[in-house]
C-alpha cells in the first residue's frame, strides 16, 4: 500500500482509545468517537484492539492505524509487542501496523528487525509505523524500513520519563525532521490546536490526539485544575 494514497498529510489523526479501567472502555463507543472525529475532518483513525477496529471499519470510511496494548508480565513493551498481535491486527482491517521500535528486548527475544522480516514477508500489504522515543531509536526505524516514525514513546520509556514532546517548542520533533526522512508523526500530549498546528509547521506528516479529543475524563481533570488555582471573586476583591 502507498502511504501518501491515505491522505493523512498535513492531517488530523484522533486516537480512538479506552483501556479496559476507563469508563468509556467500549467498542461502540470507539466506534462513535471515531464517526465524531471523521465529521470533525479528522483524516484517520488511532485505535487499540481488533475488537475496536473492527467496530470503527463499519463507521467510518478513514484509515485505520491499528495497535494491540497488551501487557506480558511486567515486560515494559506494551503497544503490538509480539507477532501475536500483529496477526490480530492484520486481519482486523486496519491499514497501519503501529509497534513498539523503542530499543528495549521484546518479550518474546525476538529482536525489531526480525520481527520487521516477519511482518513484511506475512503481510506485505501493510504499512509499518514505529512508536519511538527518542530520535535515535527513529533513525534506526528507518534503517529498518518503517513507513511512518512517530514520538509516541516520547516521555513513557523509562529513559525519557523526564521529557515531554513538546518541551522546548518540540525540540525532538525537529531534531528528526532534520536527521530522518521517513515521514514523522507526532503523537503524545499534544493538548490543543494550536499545539498541533505548530507541529505541522515544524514539518511533520500527521499528528495524532488522543486524550484530548477522546478522553472527557482527561479533559475534565484539566478544566478542574485550572479552576482550582483561582480565587472565588468574593476573596479576591477582599
Ligand atoms: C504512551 C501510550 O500508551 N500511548 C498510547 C498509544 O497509542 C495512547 O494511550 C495515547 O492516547 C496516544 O498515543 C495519543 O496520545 P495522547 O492521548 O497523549 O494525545
Amino acid at each position: 500500500m502507498d502511504l501518501d494514497s491515505l491522505g493523512l498529510q498535513q492531517g488530523l489523526i484522533v486516537s480512538c482509545q479506552a483501556l479496559e479501567h476507563e469508563p468509556l472502555h467500549s467498542s461502540f463507543i470507539m466506534g462513535k468517537m471515531a464517526v465524531a472525529a471523521q465529521e470533525g475532518g479528522a483524516v484517520g483513525i488511532r485505535a487499540n484492539t481488533a475488537q475496536d477496529i473492527k467496530e470503527i471499519k463499519q463507521q467510518v470510511s478513514l484509515p485505520v492505524i491499528g495497535i494491540v496494548k497488551r501487557n506480558y508480565g511486567d515486560h515494559p513493551v506494551f503497544i503490538t509487542p509480539t507477532i501475536t498481535e500483529i496477526h490480530e491486527l492484520a486481519e482486523s482491517g486496519c491499514e497501519i501496523i503501529a509497534l513498539d521500535a523503542t530499543t528495549r528486548p521484546r518479550p518474546d527475544g525476538v529482536t525489531l528487525a526480525d520481527l520487521v522480516k516477519q511482518i513484511r514477508l506475512l503481510y506485505p500489504e501493510l504499512l509499518l509505523m514505529a512508536d519511538v522515543s527518542t530520535v535515535e531509536e527513529g533513525v534506526v526505524a528507518e534503517q529498518l524500513g518503517f513507513d511512518l516514525v512517530s514520538a509516541t514513546l516520547v516521555g513513557y520509556t523509562e529513559y525519557t520519563a523526564h521529557q515531554k514532546v513538546y518541551e522546548n517548542d518540540f525540540e525532538i520533533l525537529k531534531e528528526m525532521v532534520r536527521q530522518i526522512k521517513t515521514p514523522i508523526v507526532a503523537e503524545g500530549n499534544i493538548m490543543t490546536p494550536e499545539m498541533a498546528a505548530r507541529c505541522l509547521e515544524l514539518g511533520v506528516y500527521s499528528v495524532v490526539v488522543g486524550g484530548a479529543i477522546t478522553r472527557p475524563q482527561q479533559i475534565t481533570a484539566r478544566f478542574m485544575d485550572k479552576m482550582k488555582q483561582v480565587r472565588p471573586a468574593s476573596i479576591a476583591t477582599e
